[in-house]
């Protein structure tokens, strides 16, 4: 079943850094896995695509930085044709951050791979330098400089990818299910780090079934489903429109689906987060107390 996408109701936008043109993507098997994909992605957007298991998602941004080309259709990143260019000279535009740490991590010191994508990109000592030591203090990296990468826990480990990520500093981060496999404080970390970025100018995407991590964000959710964009808005947007959720087999929230059951707060909007509904309740009670005041 073909749905039409939900359309990005934003206004004043700055110029579109990923530009997507009715692309497709069918493996050599035969596996159609995106298909006629139209998307734009602006600079210093933090944009989340999710859907189930093999709908596409990792197909499709493993395009943005050329790991794949499409079948189909042409993207344009930071102005360039990806099939034009190579993934290296891409990758200092779209920097990947893995889902497992180990799959970007080989050197034998966190120093050394903190430098790696710079040596890669040729850039001259000082500026690697001082790129590196940027991304030691963001990311407080002092202490493990000269630890084996594989001695670190596997939080650390994703925090080394993506500080090594940062001393490219890329326009775009993609992150890999970046809260898979973390505790309560690595998730928190996570939010915290994309806020980052966010506020270092980089566009943020990131794929994840977290769905909780897109409610603190409330940030543009894509949706794919059986390699199809099905769903494009903000995510507290998304998450109330229940045939996409139900088409695509996503649950909002928790919370999301338990505010929609109280009846002391206001239901013509979407709660995301424990804190939007303790808010609403709060002010809910101070508002019974004046009218029961009579002032
Ligand atoms: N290298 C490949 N060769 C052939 N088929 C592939 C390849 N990689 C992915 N596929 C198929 O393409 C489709 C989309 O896969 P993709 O990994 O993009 O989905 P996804 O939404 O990222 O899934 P997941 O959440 O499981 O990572 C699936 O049917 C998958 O089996």
């Amino acid at each position: 079943m073909h749905r039409k996408s939900v359309t990005l109701k934003e206004v004043a936008r700055v110029e579109s850094y990923i530009s997507i043109n009715n692309v497709s993507h069918v493996y050599s098997n035969g596996v159609k896995a995106i298909t006629d994909i139209n998307l734009d992605i602006y600079e210093g957007e933090v944009v989340a695509i999710l859907g189930s298991n093999g709908s596409g998602k990792t197909t499709l941004v493993k395009h943005f930085n050329g790991l794949l080309k499409p079948t189909k259709g042409e993207i344009q990143v930071g102005g360039l044709n990806t099939k034009k260019e190579k993934i290296s000279k891409l990758s200092s535009l779209v920097g990947y951050v893995f889902q497992n740490p180990n799959h970007q991590t080989f050197l034998s010191t966190v120093r050394q791979e903190l430098a790696y994508g710079c040596k890669n990109l040729k850039m001259d000592e000082e500026e690697m330098e001082e790129r590196v030591k940027k991304a030691v203090e963001l990311f407080e990296l002092h202490d493990c400089l000269d630890d084996n990468p594989f001695d670190l826990n596997s939080s650390q480990r994703k925090e080394v990818a993506m500080a090594s990520i940062m001393a490219v500093s890329p326009k775009v981060i993609v992150l890999d299910e970046p809260t898979t496999g973390q505790d309560h404080k690595g998730c928190k970390r996570v939010l915290d780090l994309v806020r980052m970025f966010k506020a270092h100018g980089h566009t943020v995407v990131l794929i994840t079934h977290d769905m909780n991590l897109i409610g603190e964000l409330n940030c543009r959710t894509i949706v794919m489903h059986q390699s199809e964009k099905i769903a494009d808005d903000k995510a507290d947007q998304v998450f109330a429109d229940k045939g996409i959720m139900e088409l695509a087999g996503l649950q909002p929230p928790q919370i999301t689906t338990f505010a929609s059951k109280l009846s002391s707060i206001r239901q013509d909007q979407t709660y995301l987060t424990i804190d939007s509904v303790l808010k609403e309740m709060e002010a809910n009670q101070k508002e019974d107390v004046t009218i029961g005041t009579g002032s």
